[in-house]
């Protein structure tokens, strides 16, 4: 067991007691925010085929061209291969015909080429489009019309692979998928993709005074640290899998650290024990338990991880606020954080120790700053001091309302500044809030 270690070795050493969950394949919108496990290969070539990058004429030799057939992306492609003077009217992503040369844009075709937003109609593929007139009339532009102008080889044609060729690594493992990941994934064929999945985190939330919903009636609160975390577990690279209630008192801790599984026994919960209605079998990388952490009558979980048998990492950090916190990891591996009840104090232990494990587990980043510190600032000459800051042209300045028991300055603030103990003025890290 380890008393009160400092801040920079806490957040380390919660860091190195993750172990990397093992790679997976999750559906795309699962993906998010993961990191890749393996690089991102072209499934398909983009563009698939030679496509034209206009809506206009795909045309073969020089013109004028007589007009032979209609292409839209998604329809028909052209069945031949064009000859000289021929052309099709083509919209823009459609298949160009073997033996067309260049695209001829609607707006640069002479002749008596009918207007009026060529594109749109033809990318509908209506009837009464520009060129919508009866299949052999004799319009120019239409099928079976003729169209002139003046074309360079090549030109307005997106040629198979030209973007992307097919089997090409476009992203290496370890790239953080982001929204844009996404839409390359799809485009390039992938339904599913292999990442290092989001750890699961379990959230138990004691204390008898602690309600939910509504205004608190004298001698209780509302939960302030159930609603942040998931958000800050999210932004961290975790999914908050389930979050629990439980009663003061060791019996529904210990029963809840233990999982149902093992105490639930014949479906029942323990004799004697007071069960939280509806305990889901705890089967997740990280369980943080909210409140419980200090000296007083009704703090249990150091003697309910005693209990246990758990390993004790982490059991006090040298900050403030925030110190009664505590990492320790079950016999079955699960790692356990002990939060503060006072909600700011949870907070600065949910980025000490926390955000450090899960982004070990995710392989997800966090980013590094520092700052200078301006405004009044007390350093402790102990104890590192998490203060929050709003960044300035002048360095970071602390918003004040940074009590233990409350997340008002947390909340006007952009980041905590990471205060040494004994600071004399020099840069200090920051940490970002999520
Ligand atoms: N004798 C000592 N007493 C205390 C010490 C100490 O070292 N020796 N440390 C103080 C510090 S610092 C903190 S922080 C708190 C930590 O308390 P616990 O983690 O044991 O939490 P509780 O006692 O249950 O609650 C403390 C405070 O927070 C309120 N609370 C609890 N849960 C929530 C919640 N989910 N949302 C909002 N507020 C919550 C609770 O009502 C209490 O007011 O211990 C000090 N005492
Ligand atoms: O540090 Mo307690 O963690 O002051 O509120």
């Amino acid at each position: 067991m380890v008393e009160a270690i400092s801040w920079p070795a806490a957040r380390a050493l919660a860091a190195g007691a993750a172990c990397p969950s093992k790679p997976s394949s999750v559906p795309l919108r699962e993906a998010l925010g993961c990191r890749l496990a393996a690089p991102l290969r072209a499934l398909v070539a983009v563009p698939g085929v030679d496509v034209s990058a206009m809506d206009g004429y795909a045309v073969a030799g020089s013109g004028p061209w007589r007009v032979v057939a209609r292409v839209l992306a998604g329809g028909a492609p052209y069945g031949g291969a064009l000859r000289a003077g021929e052309a099709v009217e083509i919209a823009t992503g459609a298949p160009v015909p073997a033996g067309a040369e260049a695209v001829l844009p609607y707006e640069h075709a002479d002749g008596d080429v009918p207007r009026g937003g060529p594109a749109g109609d033809l990318h509908a593929g209506g009837a009464g489009g520009p060129l919508g007139g009866p299949v052999g009339g004799s319009v120019g532009g239409v099928v079976g019309g003729v169209v002139g102008g003046v074309v360079v080889p090549g030109r307005h044609i997106r040629r198979r692979g030209e973007d992307i060729a097919e089997g090409a690594v476009v992203l290496g493992a370890g790239t953080v998928v982001t929204p844009v990941t996404l839409g390359l994934a799809a485009a390039l064929g992938h339904d599913v993709l292999e990442v290092r999945p989001r750890p699961r985190v379990a959230v138990l939330v004691t204390g008898d005074e602690v309600v939910d919903a509504g205004l608190p009636a004298p001698g209780r609160v509302r939960d302030a640290i159930g609603p942040f975390l998931p958000g800050l577990v999210e932004w961290a690279g975790g999914r908050v899998a389930t979050t629990t209630r439980l009663p003061d008192g060791p019996a529904a801790l210990r029963a809840a650290l233990a999982g149902w599984a093992e105490h639930g026994a014949g479906g029942g919960w323990p004799a004697g024990a007071d069960a939280p209605s509806g305990w889901p079998e705890c089967r997740e990388d990280v369980v943080v338990v909210c409140g419980a952490s200090s000296k007083g009558p009704a703090d249990h979980l150091r003697a309910v991880l005693a209990e246990l048998g758990a390993d004790v990492l982490v059991d006090g950090v040298a900050v403030r606020p925030g110190h009664p916190q505590a990492l320790a990891r079950l016999t079955d591996g699960r790692l356990v954080v002990g939060l503060p009840g006072n909600p700011f104090a949870a907070l600065a232990a949910a980025l000490t120790l926390l955000a450090p494990i899960l982004r070990e587990l995710s392989g997800v980043p966090a980013a590094r700053e520092t700052s200078a510190l301006s405004g009044e600032v007390r350093p402790h000459p102990r104890d590192t001091r998490l203060v929050p800051v709003r960044r300035s042209g002048r360095g970071a300045v602390p918003v004040g309302h940074d009590r233990p028991g409350s997340l008002w300055g947390a909340a006007l603030a952009d980041a905590l500044a990471v205060v040494p103990p004994g600071w004399s003025g020099e840069q200090v890290e920051l940490i970002e809030l999520p």
